[in-house]
């Protein structure tokens, strides 16, 4: 399969890399990253290791590929739209945090499948990325039900090695994720403490708030996500992942800008919709959003 990878940065070097062992990739990341993969390949260390030798270039558009994957951060969603329009693309497969798929859909033909990855990655130079954890990538229709086209993309990614799930649910999977995001990410970047901290403590209690509200805003919009799922999902997480710093916090210790607006931003949006008020999350939203504003992002 031809793919286009939009946005190698960690997730997308990865997973890009682990898919140019079979297939014909090209990575659109940012340069010196992209031409030092060009001129050398790419390393693969940490959990997995491997080094490839994907196409890598600057220029975003006049592509053609049967599958684009987009992993710029989700606050660079709507930039890769409009350049993948500019392309010739089968398929698009985001594997972004957030609430990030509607907006593709919304901007592009080709359809758009829904995807969610546990793989940790970090880029650790131009042309190395370490696999910081061996997770799982879960994708299928955006809406759900089967799909022979998640299916072949399903394929694809598992005769590269990717521990891969072709799901009927992703609406309620989506909305699991974004319970557990809305949730940690944000509290953990706020307090400046790793998962684990969650676990038993104040901070905790606030995280299942507002995994909650993201509960109840997914049964307005018809998913089936029951508010002990979602807090059950946020405590699996805390536990699994009780050493992680999560994305978010990093990028506040990185001071960049977060995906505050994809996540609880959009949980906030999404309620108002209805007429319903998420008062944990809109907090949350407001506290990120005042720390970008003021002397957070570099
Ligand atoms: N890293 C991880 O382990 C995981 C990440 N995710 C999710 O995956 C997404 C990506 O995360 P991550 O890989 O960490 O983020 P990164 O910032 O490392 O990667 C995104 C990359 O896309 C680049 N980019 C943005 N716009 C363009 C463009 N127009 N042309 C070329 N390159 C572009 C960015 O460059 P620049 O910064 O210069 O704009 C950056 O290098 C996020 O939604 C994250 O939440 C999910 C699971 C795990
Ligand atoms: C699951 C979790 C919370 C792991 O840290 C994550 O997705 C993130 O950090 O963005």
């Amino acid at each position: 399969m031809r793919i286009l990878v939009f946005g190698a940065g960690s997730l997308g070097t990865l997973v890009g890399g682990l898919l140019a062992s079979v297939h014909d990739v090209t990575l659109v990341a940012r340069d010196p990253h992209a031409a030092r993969v060009s001129a050398a390949g790419l390393d693969i260390v940490g959990a997995e290791s491997a080094h490839v030798s994907p196409a890598a270039t600057t220029t975003e558009t006049g592509h053609s590929a049967g599958l684009a994957l987009v992993t710029v951060k989700s606050f660079d969603t709507a930039a890769a739209a409009d350049a993948l329009a500019d392309c010739d693309v089968g398929a698009v497969l985001s594997l972004q945090n957030g609430l990030t798929e509607e907006m593709l859909a919304s901007r592009l033909d080709a359809p758009v499948l829904a995807g969610t990855a546990t793989y940790g990655a970090r880029l650790v130079e131009p042309g190395r990325v370490e696999c910081t954890g061996v997770g799982r990538v879960v994708l299928g229709a955006l809406d759900g039900g089967p799909d022979p086209l998640a299916e072949r993309v399903g394929k694809a990614f598992r005769d590269a090695g990717l521990d891969t799930l072709v799901a009927t649910d992703m609406p309620r999977r989506r909305w699991e994720k974004l319970a557990v995001n809305a949730g940690i990410n944000a509290v953990t970047a706020l307090s400046r403490v790793e998962n684990g901290a969650l676990a038993g403590d104040d901070a905790g209690e606030l995280a299942h708030r507002a995994a909650r509200e993201t509960a109840r805003v997914a049964r307005l919009e018809r998913v089936s996500l029951p508010n002990r799922v979602a807090r059950e999902a946020v405590d699996r997480v805390v536990e699994k992942t009780a050493a992680n710093r999560s994305s978010m916090l990093q990028d506040v210790e990185s001071e960049k800008q977060t995906e505050v607006d994809a996540i609880n931003g959009a949980v906030v949006d999404i309620a108002a919709g209805h007429g319903f008020e998420v008062p944990t999350n809109r907090t949350l939203a407001a506290l990120l959003r005042a720390w970008e504003r003021g002397e957070g992002i570099r």
